[in-house]
């Protein structure tokens, strides 16, 4: 079968079944990523689609490129070659983020900034997002919520654990009603129920249609995924 990808309709060609068009169901679509550091390749010609309802595990040895490529999926990393279609707003969970001691954030207000609006240059879809002050303190009280964090909405940001920091902003990208999820969980730091209630968050995510990729180090959220995603030296194997 051949097929040809033209804008997000593909056009299957099947031996004697004739010409069946079909709607593309992937969230996020990415086609022959490239990329290195200096003249180290960290990425080589990956293929990856994420798709809607599903949690997607990209998995593989330290140092096979999971979290360039997370990067490059999100757009803060551009590709030195290949494509990324992403079909909503992305909201990144990157690893280990602090603020900084002269500007003390509280974990309500790094989830109020996803209700600012999206205005990167490189945002694939640049929404913005107006709304009164009684949607957006609903909209974060609701995101606080959904991650279990109300109890520490007056809390520093910096106060908080890890796979607390992770949920607050996953909460920041659930506030901004972002729909692709993709997170860098750090190798080591994170305690068994930290991990196993990120893994919970983002599944409910999925559940209610989000698309979700998330770096994973243990079998045991690997195995828990929807889709699986491995890398060895920058390649896809799986
Ligand atoms: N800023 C950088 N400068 C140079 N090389 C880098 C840089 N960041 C990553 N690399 C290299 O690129 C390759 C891919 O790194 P990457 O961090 O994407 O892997 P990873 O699979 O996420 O690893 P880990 O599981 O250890 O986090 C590795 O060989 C790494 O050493």
């Amino acid at each position: 079968m051949h097929s040809v990808t033209v804008k997000h309709i593909e056009i299957h060609y099947q031996k004697g079944l004739g010409l069946s068009v079909n709607s593309s169901n992937s969230a996020l679509r990415a086609r022959n990523l490239h990329f290195s550091f200096g003249d180290a390749p960290a990425l080589v010609g990956v293929d990856l689609d994420l798709e809607w309802g599903k949690v997607t595990a990209i998995a593989g040895p330290n140092g096979a490129g999971k979290s360039t490529l997370i990067e490059i999926l999100a757009g803060v990393r551009k590709a030195a070659r290949g494509t990324v279609d992403r079909k909503d707003d992305v909201a990144l969970v990157v690893q280990r983020v602090t603020t900084p001691d002269a500007l003390p954030l509280t974990v309500q207000d790094v989830v109020t900034m996803g209700t600012w609006g999206v205005s990167s240059s490189r945002a694939p879809i640049n929404r913005a997002l107006k709304m009164g002050a009684a949607e957006r303190k609903a909209r974060v009280a609701e995101a606080l919520a959904r991650v279990q964090l109300t109890d520490h909405a007056s809390s520093p940001f910096n106060a908080l654990s890890g796979g607390q920091r992770q949920r607050a902003l996953l909460a920041q990208g659930i506030a901004r009603r972002a729909r692709i999820f993709l997170l860098d969980e750090p190798a080591a730091g994170l305690d068994l129920e930290s991990r196993q209630r990120t893994r919970a968050m983002l599944a409910a995510e999925a559940a209610r249609g989000a698309a979700v990729a998330c770096v994973s180090h243990d079998e045991e959220s690997i195995e828990a995924a929807d889709c699986i995603v491995r890398l060895i030296s920058g390649r896809r194997v799986s």
